[in-house]
């Protein structure tokens, strides 16, 4: 596993080992120890999640306020999709700044997004598995997020706007604006 740090703070990529041979290819997706020597940190992650999308779909901008903030370390297992996060920590030096990366299964890139950051993603292929662990569980009522075509970020989703679709529910985020105010 190597290390690959992005321009924001505290958040970084982490690049596996894939060994191949002639059955195919094998590679540790996480190992605490490793993880801890690579990071420094010693999150402790409670909860695995999996999600399935179809090209265009976007999930985000999301994040989970106060003590249920969440760590996230994320991946693609199938397809490609474009991850991107902004820092929305009050007092960052790059509040407000965001770091895109595209994750493609082939590649195995992981992501890790940390506490105080708003993630989303779009699925660039014709379909999506995208898998990623949480140092925080799922608390519905602390939900949070920002709209994902919202003016001030500008994000480039990489997509046509008439190929992206989003749920009711993030139909509804607030701006970033509003979202850090
Ligand atoms: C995220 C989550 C959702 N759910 C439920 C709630 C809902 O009925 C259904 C779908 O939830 P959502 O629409 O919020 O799923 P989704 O839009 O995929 O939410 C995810 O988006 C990405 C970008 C993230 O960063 C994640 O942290 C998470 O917010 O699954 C859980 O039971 N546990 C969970 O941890």
């Amino acid at each position: 596993m190597k290390y690959l740090p992005t321009p924001l703070e505290g958040c970084f990529l982490l690049k596996p080992t894939i060994f191949k041979d002639e059955r195919g290819q094998f590679s540790e997706t996480f190992n605490k120890k490793a993880f801890e020597a690579l990071t420094g940190l010693s999150t402790n992650f409670v909860q695995d999640n999996e999600s399935r999308s179809t090209y265009g779909i976007l999930r985000g901008l999301h994040f989970q306020t106060g003590s249920m903030a969440q760590s996230k370390l994320v991946r693609v297992i199938q397809g490609k999709v474009l991850d991107i996060v902004v820092d929305v920590r009050i007092g960052s030096p790059t509040f407000g700044h965001h770091f895109s990366k595209v994750l493609d299964a082939s590649e195995g890139l992981q992501l890790f997004v940390p506490r105080g950051f708003a993630h989303g993603f779009i699925t660039l292929s014709e379909t999506s598995i995208f898998a990623y662990k949480c140092d925080n569980y799922y608390d519905k009522a602390s939900e949070g997020g920002i709209i994902y075509n919202d003016a001030t970020l500008s994000l480039d989703w990489h997509l046509p706007k008439e190929d992206i679709r989003i749920s009711e529910k993030d139909k509804q985020l607030p701006s970033f604006e509003a979202a850090t105010a």
